[in-house]
């Protein structure tokens, strides 16, 4: 596991750090933290299997938060977002955002647009996913007639989220805020897949935050990212058994291999990944980021 300092950000105090991401508050001429806005950084940290690995993969960082900045501009006809600046400390150049602070709402908000992971496990238990009736007979892969709207709790760091049934959400934020962030949460994914079907990757799966400014609901966080979504290549895609990840099948296929001499039960932290494996990775999200923005990575 990574056990290393959260980075010195100049004129940034530290507030929270998450697997692969960390949270700043810019300082004010007193040096005291502001409390209308936040520096969001994405590492260059990648997650497996519920670790985080201690071999960063080089411009991860900074390739996902440029996707993600691609995608708000493409949805802000369906909701604002959080972005205030891309003016950041050299120091994060290209991979941190300055947001506004919002009042973040407790929800996961996850959309389905194919049945795989927890959601393939609650379909197989009873025929439904956050209670939701699908169709018979569908398998690992599935394309699901439409996007289904599935939110989780926020869990504690290392803990997984927890699927929550629509009427808690409306419990917890209200009946209306809830009706909301459901379809917008399955029209941010609609959209996705519009776009990223005529580039040769299928988004299955996607979570997004919103907050509040005031009563305008926004969309917070980062957005449509190999690290928010799961995203296959649409020519390998074969219902019926796990898909291909787009971005991490070099590193579970070699955690998994014997050259790893690893074993995912265990519970022990994976080896460090060899370079052919990082190179590959990092390759693989600099082919999302220019296949679906057409633009050249730098
Ligand atoms: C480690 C990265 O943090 C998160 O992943 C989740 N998180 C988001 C916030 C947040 N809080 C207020 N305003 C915002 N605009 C945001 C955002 N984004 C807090 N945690």
């Amino acid at each position: 596991m990574t056990s290393s300092q959260p980075l010195t950000v100049p004129g940034y105090a530290h507030v929270y750090s998450g697997k692969v991401r960390d949270l700043y508050a810019p300082l004010d001429d007193s040096g005291t933290p502001r409390n209308d806005q936040l520096l969001l950084v994405a590492s260059d940290r990648l997650s497996a299997y519920d670790f985080v690995l201690d071999t960063p993969i080089p411009d991860k960082g900074a390739v996902l938060t440029q996707l993600s900045l691609w995608w708000f501009e493409r949805l802000e006809d369906l909701v604002p977002n959080h972005v205030v600046s891309t003016d950041v400390p050299d120091v994060v150049a290209g991979r941190a955002v300055l947001v506004k602070r919002l009042a973040m709402l407790p929800v996961e908000c996850v959309a389905r647009a194919y049945l795989t992971g927890g959601g393939l496990n609650e379909y197989l238990a009873d025929g439904h996913v956050s209670g939701i009736a699908l169709p018979e007979g569908l398998v690992d892969g599935s394309r699901l007639p439409e996007p289904v709207f599935t939110p989780s709790t926020k869990a504690p760091m290392g803990e997984h989220d927890q699927p929550m049934p629509y009427a808690a959400v409306e419990a917890e934020i209200g009946a209306p805020l809830a009706s909301r962030v459901r379809d917008l949460t399955t029209a941010i994914l609609a959209r996705g897949n519009e776009i990223a079907a005529e580039r040769g990757i299928l988004i299955a799966d996607t979570k997004v935050e919103f907050g509040l400014d005031g009563d305008d609901v926004v969309l917070a966080d980062e957005v449509l990212t190999p690290d928010s979504s799961r995203f296959w290549p649409a020519d390998l895609w074969e219902p019926g058994h796990p898909q291909p990840s787009y971005d991490k099948q070099f590193v579970r296929e070699w955690l998994t291999s014997s050259a790893s001499g690893w074993d995912k039960a265990s519970g022990e932290a994976p080896p460090d990944l060899p370079e052919d494996v990082i190179a590959q990775t990092r390759a693989k999200y600099v082919e999302a980021y220019e296949r679906l923005t057409g633009r050249t990575f730098s």
